[in-house]
Formats: C-alpha cells, sequence, structure tokens
C-alpha cells in the first residue's frame, strides 16, 4: 500500500470487546495508525488506563503511547451499535456471555471476528449473535500485560481472519498499523495449526517460567511433543490438514522439540523469535487465580479423539494437572512433568 493509498482510508469504527491484553495491544495498534476505536472491557482495566498511558511494545522495536479519552473505554456493549467491525478478545469461557451482550447492540451483518485461541470461539459466538457476520481469527503471536497499561508483543507471528467482503473497509487500517491481516480460505486449518501451538500452554503455565526459559529444556520440549503427537494422529485420522504458522515447518515440530538442547537453541535461533519475557496466556491465568482455557484447548483434542470414538491420554492428563493447578498453584520441573506424562 502506497502512501496516498493510505491517506484515502475510509472510516471505520472498531470496538474491541474484551479488552485486556490482546484486545489492548491490537486496539493500541489500531490507535497508532489513527484509527477509530473504543475499547470495552471491566472497570479495573479502564481504571489502570486512566491511571496510566497505554503503551504498546514489541519485540522488534515497535512503541506507540497514548493516553485514552474517558469514552474510550467503556464498560458495556451499547457502543457496538455503531460499530463497523468488532475484535472479540475475551477468554473462551466468557465467549456467551460477550456474544449475548453484543446481540443486544449490534446492527444486523456487522462483522465481527473471533480473535481468540481455541476452535469453537467463533461457532459460539455465532449462536450468541446470529444477525451478524462472524468470522473465525486468529492471533499467532504472544502479548504480556507487562506493566499496568504495557502490553508486549513477545513473539513472531501474524493476525489471521477469514475472508470476507464485509472487511475491506478495516483492512487498510491493520496494514497501516503495521499488523496486517491476513485473509484465510481456510481458518479450520489455520485454527487446529494454531492449536498445535498452544498444547505448550499447559506445559508452560505448569513450569512457572517464561517461555524461552521453558522451551530451552528438553524434558518440557519433550512433553509437549507427546501432546502434539497424540493430537497430529488425531488431525491425520480426521482429514484436517495443517497449515504452517511459524518458521517451524509444523508436522516436523514434535521431531524438533525432542532434540537435544543444543541443536534446538540453533534451530530455534532462526525459526522462533520470541523475547525472555513472553509466558503463555495460560500462565497468566494461573497467575491471576482465573480458570484456564484448558477445556477449550486440550480439551478440544480430547473431544476430536471422542468424535473418532478414540482417547487422547496425553491431553487427558495436561487437563487435569491443569484443572488441579487452578485449585491449588504448583511449578512442576521438566523432569518432575516429564515422568508424570510418561
Ligand atoms: N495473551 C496472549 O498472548 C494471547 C492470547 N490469545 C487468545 O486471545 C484471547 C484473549 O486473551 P487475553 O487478551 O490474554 O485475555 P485477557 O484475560 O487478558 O483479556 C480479556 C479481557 O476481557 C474481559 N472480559 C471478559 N468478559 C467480558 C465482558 N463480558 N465484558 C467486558 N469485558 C470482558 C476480561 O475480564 P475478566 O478477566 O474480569 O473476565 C479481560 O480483562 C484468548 O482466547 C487467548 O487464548 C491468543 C494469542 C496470544
Ligand atoms: C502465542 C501463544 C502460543 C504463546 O504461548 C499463545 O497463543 C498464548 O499465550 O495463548
Amino acid at each position: 500500500m502506497n502512501t496516498s493509498e493510505l491517506n484515502k482510508l475510509t472510516p471505520c469504527r472498531i470496538i474491541i470487546f474484551g479488552a485486556g491484553s490482546v484486545g489492548c495491544y491490537v486496539g493500541a495498534r489500531l490507535l497508532s495508525a489513527g484509527a477509530n476505536v473504543t475499547f470495552v472491557g471491566r472497570p479495573r482495566m479502564r481504571e489502570t488506563l486512566q491511571q496510566h498511558p497505554l503503551l504498546a511494545t514489541d519485540y522488534q522495536g515497535f512503541k506507540f503511547e497514548t493516553r485514552l479519552q474517558p469514552n474510550q473505554y467503556q464498560t458495556d456493549a451499547a457502543c457496538a451499535a455503531n460499530a463497523d467491525l468488532v475484535l472479540v478478545t475475551v477468554k473462551s469461557a466468557a465467549t456467551e456471555t460477550a456474544g449475548l451482550q453484543l446481540a443486544e447492540f449490534i446492527r444486523p451483518g456487522t462483522a465481527v471476528i473471533s480473535l481468540q485461541n481455541g476452535i469453537s470461539n467463533s461457532a459460539r459466538l455465532e449462536k450468541a449473535i446470529p444477525d451478524a457476520q462472524i468470522l473465525a481469527g486468529m492471533i499467532a503471536f504472544n502479548v504480556l500485560h507487562q506493566h499496568p497499561g504495557h502490553f508486549h508483543h513477545g513473539t513472531e507471528g501474524h493476525l489471521m481472519a477469514t475472508r470476507h467482503p464485509s472487511l475491506n473497509s478495516a483492512l487498510p487500517w491493520f496494514t497501516k498499523a503495521g499488523l496486517p491481516l491476513q485473509l484465510r480460505d481456510d481458518m479450520v486449518s489455520v485454527m487446529w495449526s494454531k492449536l498445535l501451538l498452544n498444547l505448550n500452554n499447559p506445559v508452560n503455565a505448569l513450569s512457572g517460567v517464561p517461555l524461552l526459559e521453558q522451551l530451552s529444556q528438553r524434558n518440557y520440549r519433550r512433553c509437549l511433543a507427546m501432546a502434539q503427537d497424540e493430537t497430529l494422529a488425531l488431525l491425520k485420522a480426521a482429514r484436517i490438514p495443517i497449515v504452517k504458522l511459524t518458521g517451524l515447518p509444523m508436522p516436523l515440530i514434535p521431531t524438533i522439540m525432542r532434540l537435544p538442547d543444543w541443536i534446538f537453541a540453533r534451530l530455534a535461533k532462526t525459526m522462533l523469535a520470541i523475547d525472555p519475557v513472553a509466558r503463555s496466556s495460560m500462565w497468566e491465568d494461573l497467575e491471576a487465580g482465573r480458570a484456564t482455557e484448558i477445556d477449550w484447548i486440550n480439551g478440544e483434542v480430547i473431544k476430536l479423539a471422542h468424535a473418532l470414538g478414540r482417547d487422547a491420554p496425553v491431553n487427558q492428563h495436561l487437563t487435569r494437572l491443569i484443572h488441579d493447578c487452578e485449585q491449588q498453584r504448583r511449578n512442576w520441573t521438566a523432569d518432575e512433568l516429564l515422568s508424570e506424562l510418561s
């Protein structure tokens, strides 16, 4: 897109529904491009953003800081009545409630992208808001709420959504924001491929250490590889193709995970950009004492296994460990976790 095209952007009112880590980061990037963005979220996040500037940074040196006007952060869905595009960024357990709140106000045909992990969120939104144009989306990178009001994008990866004409006016804003929205016709494959990466979320959350430190330990990677192997076999049986989302070739990921640390470190250097502070969103949930998304991540693998008349023992085991941790926090060393799952 050249400068004169960027100067002629069609106005587009964008609502971020569920403005936490992902929502505040994506919204801040869009604001940096001059887009019309309203955040909807909890009173405590509004207070944080009244006391602190909204700051978005990324691992490649991007930095944007702004002070939100009081009306730019709302705590109910009424502003969705004027939206041209809604980005839903609540955790999976909150999807139905978010959908029902939006359904009260949203105009028929409004584009709504589920920018969430898991497989079923867009279908669940469709049930709650049948009049809207619900589109599956994907955020393939990590965002950490690092300090009050400061949201940091710590790993490589893109934003993606189902190709649809209702996104035409919004697309250039994402491009201008430096966060292009990749349009795809294969979002089922994209979502399952992202889920293969998210199988690291419980391993990371159980480890209690940042992603880079966790992934640098072979026995944690072996735990992840076990969950991924089980999932890849089920996806093959269900004839769901997977697609490449990072520098790593997806079908080889479990093999790469099992490599000795020194070879993995060399390969990862060129294929996997992660900064030292990044952590999984599941770790953030455990840390905050919230229910995690385990039932919408590993739980989807268990559902797929059952639909095929099979079992998914590794994913089932990880799910149980995370539910135990939701009740009582505990950190697992790499050796402990590997022997527990083996
Ligand atoms: N963080 C990350 O690095 C990544 C996250 N994702 C996915 O993106 C999605 C969002 O994750 P993340 O941003 O980390 O989640 P957060 O919990 O940080 O943000 C969601 C926010 O929405 C709020 N919320 C929930 N329901 C409502 C509601 N009805 N009205 C207003 N606010 C509401 C939550 O408040 P409360 O907690 O009080 O309910 C919370 O503040 C998840 O599916 C996650 O898996 C994907 C890639 C990376
Ligand atoms: C980007 C990634 C995989 C980081 O773990 C994520 O999706 C998450 O934290 O939920």
